[in-house]
């Protein structure tokens, strides 16, 4: 990743600007801390239906270029939102269902994907108050139930991640993450940015953690708007929106204004619906 900007700015971030009339918007949004609130429990988490059809709306009006961008697994994104027809990018970038289409994974090394789910299960266990979540080729370790076990969580998940090959830590919010080695949310973004229906437009991207400072990056590097959501520091972000209902509140404003401009892009299906 770049190297992280001074913090000194970073308090007075604007909020991030609506679109002017014309401009043709690509937009990438996180999930957790986001457009949801946290809970203790990542499978507790709660979606409004009202979230879900702006949503849908959304990725009408802006002619199919909306693609959730999240650590997430995509079946666990498929579960909490219905199964969209919007993109939908998972596991920081590692899983991808473009524009509807079928699910892309890369194979990975049967052995070290084992051999990382027993040892980060095993972790979990012996440090105790800390929830191991499953995600098939990642894992998770939270500690939000325990938010003092935080330190010794990273200390012990960096060990373990030097005997991991393959992998790499991603760190997050009260939670370290064990992904295959490589990929991040910016190269998930850079990538789609390369082809329809996001190819040509203006990137916006909405992110709360570190994991999303990969995006940010990219989003700047290509001209676009990068919205930090919280007040974490130091950031690569230009804006920022306080929590996720604020982020719900521009989704709708966002909505109208693309609205009142120019008609969807009719050569996408979204368009129609
Ligand atoms: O990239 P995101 O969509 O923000 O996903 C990042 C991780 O989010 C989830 O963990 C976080 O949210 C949980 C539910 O609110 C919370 O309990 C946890 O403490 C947070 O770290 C999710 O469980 C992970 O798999 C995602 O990678």
């Amino acid at each position: 990743m770049h190297a992280m900007p001074p913090s000194s700015a970073e308090d007075r971030l604007p909020p991030p600007p609506l679109p002017s009339p014309g401009e043709r918007w690509a937009l990438f949004l996180d999930v957790d801390g986001s457009l949801l609130e946290f809970a203790d429990d990542p499978a507790a988490v709660i979606v409004d239906p009202g979230l879900c059809a702006t949503l849908d709306r959304l990725h009408a009006a802006l002619g199919g270029a909306l693609a959730l961008v999240s650590g997430r697994a995509l079946a666990d994104l498929a579960r909490l939102f219905g199964d969209p027809g919007w993109t939908l990018i998972g596991l920081h970038g590692l899983e991808r269902r473009i524009d509807g289409g079928a699910v892309q994974r890369p194979a990975l090394d049967a052995a070290a994907v084992e051999r990382m789910r027993r040892e980060t299960a095993a972790l979990a266990a012996r440090l105790g108050q800390v929830q191991w979540e499953d995600k098939g080729v990642a894992a998770a370790l939270h500690c939000r139930r325990a938010p003092a076990m935080l330190p010794s969580l990273r200390a012990a998940a960096e060990a373990l991640a030097r005997r991991l090959p393959g992998y790499e830590l991603q760190p997050g919010n009260l939670v370290m993450e064990f992904k295959p080695a490589g990929m991040d949310k910016g190269r998930a973004v850079q990538d789609l940015l390369a082809v329809p229906p996001f190819a040509g437009r203006r990137p916006v991207y909405v992110g709360d953690d570190l994991t999303d400072e990969h995006a940010f990056a990219a989003v700047n590097a290509a001209g676009g708007i990068s919205v930090r959501v919280g007040d974490r520091t130091p950031s690569h972000a230009l804006f920022t929106l306080p929590h996720p209902a604020a982020v719900q509140a521009w989704l709708n404003a966002l909505l109208d204004a693309l609205n009142r401009g120019a008609p969807p892009d009719a050569t996408h299906p979204a368009a129609s619906r």
